[in-house]
C-alpha cells in the first residue's frame, strides 16, 4: 500500500496515541517498536508506518541520531512526507530534543519551513497566543510542573522552542487559524518570506485543527501531538492519494490473566490508580527499597498470586514522596530503579501466563515494552482518545498491551479498559 506519512514518536505511549487518531479513519496503521531491523518494500508497508522511539528524555545526540534512523527507514519504505510526534504537553528536558530532531528532519527532507502543534482539545490540551494550557491551566500551573523526568514550568511554546532550534520562532495565532486555511497558507507564507522556518500554530478546537491539517498536509515535515496528525488523513483521501478499502483486520480474542503496571506519577494516573487499587489486589513500590534490595519481594509476592486475579503494580506517588525518592537517589536512577523493577516483573508476569497488559506512564511503557520484546503493534479499538488496546506476539502468544500515556482516560481507566477488551 502507498506509505502516506512516516511517522517518529518520541515514546511509546505517544506512538500507540498517534496510531489509534490516525486508525480512526479506517486506513491500515503499522506500528514498530524502535528502529525496525528489516527492510520493508514499498508494498508491504501500510498506510501509516510509526516507530516508536524512547528518546523523550534523552540526550540531543542520541535523539537525532535515532530520528535519523527511523527517517532512513521510513524513506526506504516509501515515505515521502514525516510528522515528528512529542507530546501534547510539549515535554522535554531542560536541553530538550524536540527542535534538534525537527531541525535534522527538516534538513533531510528538504522542508523549509515545518509547523509545531502539540494541541489536543479532545484531552484538553490547546494553544492559544503561543501558550499551552492543560484544561484550564497554564502548562506551567498544571501537574505537569512536577512531572518526574520533564516538569514544565513555562507555558510559551515560542519560548520552550527557541533554544532548542536554529533560526527564529514564529507563531500563526489563533486570529489568523480561526480565519481559515487561506489566511494560515499566507501567515506561513509571509513568515517564509521573513526566513522564519519553525511556526508554532494555534489550535482551541478540532475545527482549528481541521484548519491547519488543510493548510499543511502537502508539507514534508509537520510536527506536534497526535490530534493534528488524525486530521491528516482526510486530505490524503481528499487529493485521491488513497482509498478506504473494505478489509478490516479481525481483532484477536485474547483469555490469560491480567496486570495493571503503573510507572507514571501523573495527576491523572494518581487517581486512577487509587481508584483501581480498591477494587483488586495491588502492591506499592517504593523506588529506595528497590534501589537497596532490588525487585525480588515484588516477584515474589506476584507468584504467590493467583495468575487468573487482576493485579496491579504500581510505584505511582505524590509529587513530595517522588521529591523524596529524588533526593535519595537522583531523578535518573529513581526513575530508572523502577523502570528496571517494573519490566521484570511485566517478564514475570508473561511467564506466570499474565497475557492482557494495562501500563501507565511514557517512559514505563517504553521500558516494559522493549522487555518484553514486542516488536510490531497492531492497533485495536481505543479505550479512551488516544489511548487503544494493541496486539502483540511474544514467543507465540497473542498479548494485549495497552500504554496510557500519564495523564489520559478517566478515572475509572483500568476497570474501562479491561471491559473495552471485552466487547471489542
Ligand atoms: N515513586 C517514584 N519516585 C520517583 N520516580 C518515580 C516514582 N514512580 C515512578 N517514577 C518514575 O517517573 C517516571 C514517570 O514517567 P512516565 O512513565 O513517562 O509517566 P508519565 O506518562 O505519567 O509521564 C518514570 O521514569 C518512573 O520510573
Ligand atoms: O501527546 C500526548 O499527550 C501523549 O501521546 C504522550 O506522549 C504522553 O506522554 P506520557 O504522559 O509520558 O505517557
Amino acid at each position: 500500500m502507498t506509505l502516506l506519512l512516516g511517522c517518529i514518536a518520541d515514546d511509546f505511549t505517544g506512538a500507540t496515541d498517534l496510531a489509534a487518531l490516525l486508525a480512526r479513519s479506517g486506513l491500515p496503521v503499522s506500528l514498530r517498536i524502535g528502529i525496525p531491523q528489516d527492510r520493508r518494500h514499498p508494498n508491504e508497508t501500510a498506510a501509516f508506518e510509526v516507530i516508536a522511539l524512547k528518546c523523550r528524555t534523552s540526550p540531543v545526540d542520541t535523539a537525532v541520531n535515532q530520528a535519523h534512523q527511523a527517517l532512513t527507514w521510513l524513506k526506504e519504505a516509501g515515505a515521502s512526507r514525516f510528522f515528528w510526534k512529542y507530546c501534547s504537553t510539549f515535554d522535554s528536558t531542560a536541553e530538550g530534543n524536540i527542535g534538534p530532531v525537527a531541525d535534522m528532519l527538516m534538513a533531510e527532507t528538504g522542508a523549509t519551513q515545518t509547523i509545531y502543534c502539540p494541541a489536543f482539545p479532545e484531552n484538553g490540551r490547546s494553544i492559544f497566543i503561543g501558550h499551552l494550557f492543560v484544561g484550564e491551566q497554564l502548562l506551567s500551573e498544571s501537574p505537569m510542573k512536577d512531572h518526574p523526568l520533564t516538569p514544565m514550568r513555562d507555558s510559551s511554546l515560542v519560548r520552550l522552542l527557541t533554544p532548542q532550534v536554529n533560526g527564529a520562532v514564529g507563531l500563526a495565532n489563533h486570529n489568523i487559524v480561526s480565519k481559515g486555511a487561506e489566511s494560515l497558507r499566507a501567515k506561513l507564507a509571509q513568515l517564509g518570506n521573513d526566513g522564519i522556518r519553525h511556526v508554532i500554530v494555534d489550535a482551541v478546537s478540532d475545527d482549528d485543527l481541521r484548519t491547519i491539517a488543510a493548510a499543511s498536509f502537502d508539507m514534508p515535515l509537520v510536527t506536534g501531538g497526535s490530534a493534528i496528525a488524525g486530521q491528516l488523513p482526510q486530505f490524503y483521501m481528499e487529493q485521491g492519494l488513497v482509498s478506504l478499502s473494505e478489509h478490516r483486520q479481525a481483532l484477536p480474542k485474547i483469555t490469560g490473566g491480567s496486570i495493571v503496571l503503573s510507572g507514571s506519577c501523573s495527576a491523572m494516573t494518581r487517581k486512577q490508580v487509587a481508584n483501581y487499587a480498591g477494587k483488586v489486589t495491588s502492591l506499592r513500590l517504593d523506588p529506595i527499597a528497590l534501589a537497596e534490595e532490588g525487585p525480588g519481594t515484588a516477584l515474589e509476592w506476584l507468584r504467590q498470586q493467583s495468575p487468573d486475579a487482576p493485579k496491579l503494580i504500581y510505584a505511582t506517588a505524590e509529587p513530595n514522596e517522588v521529591r523524596q525518592a529524588q533526593e535519595r537517589l537522583g531523578r535518573d536512577k529513581a526513575g530508572k530503579v523502577v523502570e528496571d523493577a517494573l519490566s521484570e516483573i511485566a517478564r514475570t508476569a508473561f511467564d506466570c501466563g499474565t497475557r492482557r497488559f494495562v501500563v501507565a506512564g511514557g517512559e514505563t511503557s517504553g521500558a516494559i515494552t522493549q522487555t518484553l520484546g514486542a516488536a510490531h503493534l497492531t492497533i485495536g479499538p481505543e479505550i479512551a482518545p488516544g489511548v487503544p488496546w494493541t496486539f502483540t506476539t511474544l514467543g507465540g502468544e497473542t498479548v494485549a498491551l495497552a500504554l496510557k500515556s500519564g495523564n489520559f482516560g478517566k478515572e475509572t481507566f483500568f476497570t474501562d479498559a479491561f471491559d473495552r477488551l471485552e466487547t471489542a
